[in-house]
């Protein structure tokens, strides 16, 4: 390098080290002497406003933030930038002039024309346990109230209404008094932040179909009621404002890591969020739009909102994200899948964990933080104490690291607020700034600003009626946008994700099964499928799956039947018959067709439609045992494969669905097609438990019995290991089979089930299917043929499944018999 410049460059590091040095000198003296300045500011307000020049302070706070939100950022201006704004505001509440928070949210000239005019509201806000109300004249509170639910009072909206107008009447303010009424929002459709007019529509998605039930969904119908007691003296202003369903995110904050959840902006504290970051805007004396700001509103429920150019672009909202009073927040998923799995948590308990059983009441046993600071001051043993601490931090850090996360967008962010219950807690509050260490300035709100906001967005509608939003508009406008995202969101990159296995791993979900199928077609070609009887809604939709749009083909189809029949359904289902991967064949006899296709080697597979099991199987059974292909001693029987969500791998059984009453000898025939399918999952010895109600010989119970002749003729076998009698938990459940001293290899987890008949089969079916979330596919064997068969009752998932698992059965044994010859 050049001598000149490299000297140049080391002088220069040299001079901006000295301006360093002396800058955080400066900066750690400006911090010292502000925090003593704003701490005898914080004295004088406790003791009195009369002992301090309100003004005179105010305008030297003023001073302070103008010229420090200009300086270059640092932590000491930060500090006292927040620490002044706080002050500011203190101050304000503190002060004789009435309702501060309104007039900053209203702007000086409404605020006057409030002041000077005569509007008379009543504000409405239902809450769990009580109806808190509020009469405002101008900008002022004139009364506030709040109506208790009794412990065995029933909770209606009629009756929060009747006990709301009771209480107004005893408190001398007629109905008719009012010119309009705020009502808190409530769960409505997802819309963009703002003042809304109500309209009967708002009650209609309130009550039909509320995102989630909530107290605050009673506010509009309980203000419309109201407005129509009202209604004869005259026409009432029923507005509400910033509802906890605004959504505003953009279009990043919406993808999470799967693509079928999409996140939006509903459930959070918006009226909150919006009223302080409007004030914080204000305070700094800037337009609000020109404010980039993360709040928190920490109150019995805990949501935080990032604001950019105006709008609530990124979220943490009150039910997923940060753990409060008495909800846990998002907890690693991974810990909650395996705790779901090994039974220690149902989804019940987790949603419980969520909503009302997680959080300050999981780790203390108290929702009242309050309490648990009082506790902390005396009784609390040394131990208690250190795990009070230690939540204290915990929380403080989860909420810190969430108002850190906002800023993760890079954008310029100006100022932090945090409002609630919680802000209440000076010590709650330096813990959450020493995190935050000075990034940012922040300013604590304690306490609640939403009255203010419901109040400030009614007298705005009354004097600026065109300020009003329109809820259908709004909403639709949103709607038609989120969807048209949605379509970006979901438009395939990769035609359709393949999850490539190890070449011979076993297959352990049905997806694994779909993926195999598609990845033997792509190897070889695609088979064709003869669906007998195919005006058949299940069957139909199963190949519209296995072709989709021509993206991921599994097979072709010929459709067997009454060709009008055919093509009306066809049309019904979006199916497009182009002879090539649907060819429509019209015939009285499909059975006899799909045979007679089968022996031309004009179709390689044959699906149950429209007609029945029996006159399929018959119709097979003849043409099989008339060709050679089905040998003495083998059976036709039916395999299910199920994909539980709570194991970690896939289950057979048999025969649930096709053999009655087998005896012993058609059993293990059925033993042996089971097993042929467990192999083409790639289970190499799979572990197969003959059940019965008992897992030690009883002579009372035959199947019993029975299984333990079955288990001996299959002992000599290395390519199975079949064990019997077991019953059913000593097959499938580990802790079981152990704490029954089972001592066979099988013990809590077999790869097979040979089931003693049709009904134990079909029970277990049913029961995986409809009460564990279990899905399911099944096959035919006939002698080495694969036949397709679902049912009704089964998903599209499933039938998918069960097609492919025949695909892939039915090349894995052409290529088997090609390389055996
Ligand atoms: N001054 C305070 N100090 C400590 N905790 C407080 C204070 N005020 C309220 N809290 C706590 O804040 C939490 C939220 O309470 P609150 O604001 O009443 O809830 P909500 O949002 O349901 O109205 C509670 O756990 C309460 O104990
Ligand atoms: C979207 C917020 C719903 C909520 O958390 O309400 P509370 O704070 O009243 O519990």
């Amino acid at each position: 390098m050049n001598a000149n410049l490299r000297n140049k460059i080391i002088e220069a590091v040299a001079e901006i080290g000295k301006i360093n040095v002396s800058m955080s000198a400066f900066e750690r003296d400006l911090t010292v002497t502000s925090e003593a300045w704003l701490a005898d500011l914080s004295e004088q307000i406790k003791q009195g406003m009369e002992t301090l020049d309100a003004r005179i302070m105010q305008s030297d706070l003023s001073a302070v933030i103008e010229v420090l939100i200009k300086s270059p950022p640092s932590p000491g201006i930060n500090t006292i930038v927040g620490n002044a704004l706080s002050m500011m505001l203190e101050m304000e509440r503190a002060g004789q002039k009435k309702s501060p928070a309104i007039r900053r949210l209203l702007g000086p000239s409404l605020a006057q024309e409030a002041q000077q005019g005569d509007i008379r509201f009543l504000l409405l806000n239902p809450g769990t346990v009580s109806t808190r109300i509020a009469v405002y004249q101008g900008l002022e509170q004139v009364h506030r109230f709040e109506i208790h639910l009794l412990p065995d009072e029933d909770d209606s909206i009629d009756h929060r209404i009747k006990a709301v107008a009771a209480h107004l009447d005893r408190a001398g303010i007629p109905l008719g008094s009012f010119d309009g009424i705020a009502c808190q929002g409530g769960f409505l459709k997802p819309i963009p932040s703002g003042t809304y007019r109500v309209v009967p529509e708002m009650v209609r998605d309130l009550v039909e179909a509320p995102l989630r039930s909530h107290a605050s969904n009673m506010g509009i119908p309980m203000g419309m009621e109201l407005a129509r007691m009202a209604g004869s003296q005259k026409d009432l202003l029923l507005t509400t404002t910033d509802p906890f369903v605004c959504d505003e995110l953009d279009l990043v904050d919406r993808v999470t890591g799967f693509v079928k959840i999409k996140r939006n902006g509903a459930g959070a504290h918006y009226l909150s969020h919006k009223a302080v970051w409007r004030i914080v805007a204000s305070l700094m004396n800037q337009a609000p739009e020109h404010v980039n700001a993360v709040t928190a509103h920490l109150g019995g429920g805990t949501s935080l909102a990032a604001h950019r150019r105006g709008q609530v672009t990124m979220l943490i909202d009150a039910y997923s994200g940060l753990p409060s009073t008495s909800r846990s927040g998002a907890i690693d998923i991974d810990r909650v899948v395996k705790s779901i799995k090994s039974k220690e948590l149902s989804i019940r308990d987790l949603e419980q964990i969520l909503d009302s059983r997680g959080g300050l009441l999981s780790l203390v046993g108290t929702n009242d933080f309050y309490a648990m600071i009082g506790f902390l001051r005396q009784g609390a043993t040394p131990v208690q104490r250190k795990k009070i601490e230690l939540v204290q931090n915990f929380m403080a850090r989860k909420i810190a690291g969430g108002m850190l996360k906002l800023t993760a967008d890079g954008a310029d962010v100006r100022v932090m607020a945090i409002t609630g219950g919680l802000a209440s807690n000076p010590d709650m509050m330096h813990r959450v700034k020493q995190n935050i260490a000075g990034r940012y300035p922040v300013v604590v709100m304690p306490g609640y600003f939403e009255h203010d906001a419901l109040a400030a967005g009614q007298i705005r509608g009354y004097y600026a009626p065109e300020s009003l939003k329109d809820y259908e508009t709004e909403r639709d406008a949103l709607k038609k946008r989120r969807h048209d995202e949605d379509t970006l969101i979901d438009t395939p990159v990769f035609k359709r994700e393949i999850r490539f296995k190890k070449k011979g791993a076993p297959l352990t979900t049905l997806d694994d099964i779909i993926d195999a199928a598609y990845l033997t077609v792509e190897a070889n070609y695609a088979p064709t499928i003869a669906i007998v009887g195919a005006s058949n809604e299940e069957a139909i939709q199963a190949a519209k799956k296995a072709n989709e749009e021509g993206q991921f083909r599994i097979s072709k189809f010929v459709l067997l039947g009454d060709f009008q029949e055919i093509s009306q359904m066809a049309y019904e289902y979006d199916l497009v018959i182009d002879n090539d991967n649907y060819t429509i064949i019209d015939t009285e006899t499909p059975v006899e067709e799909a045979v007679s296709l089968l022996d031309q080697g004009k179709v390689d597979i044959l699906m149950k439609g429209s007609i029945h099991t029996e006159d399929l199987l018959r119709g097979v059974f003849k043409y099989l045992k008339s060709s050679g292909l089905l040998q003495k001693g083998q059976v036709m029987s039916h395999t299910a494969i199920v994909d539980i969500p709570t194991r970690n791998k896939l289950l057979a059984f048999s025969d649930g669905a096709l053999n009655t009453y087998p005896d012993e000898q058609k059993r293990m025939a059925i033993l042996e097609n089971a097993l042929k399918v467990v192999h083409n999952l790639n289970i190499k010895v799979p572990k197969v438990a003959v059940i019965s109600a008992v897992e030690n010989v009883n002579r009372s119970v035959d199947s019993s019995m029975e299984a333990e002749r079955i288990a001996a003729r299959f002992a000599d076998r290395d390519d199975c290991i079949v064990e019997g009698p077991l019953s059913l938990d000593v097959a499938m459940d580990v802790g079981i089979a152990e704490e029954k001293h089972y001592t066979g290899r099988i013990r809590g987890n077999a790869d097979v089930l040979i089931l003693p008949d049709i009904d134990s089969g079909n029970i277990l079916w049913k029961t995986l299917t409809t009460q564990s979330g279990a899905a399911l596919a099944g096959v035919i064997l006939c002698g080495d043929m694969p036949l397709i068969l679902t049912s009704r009752g089964d998903s599209i998932r499933s039938k998918l499944a069960s097609l492919s698992l025949a695909v892939k059965f039915y090349f894995d044994l052409k290529n088997q018999s090609r390389e055996s010859s």
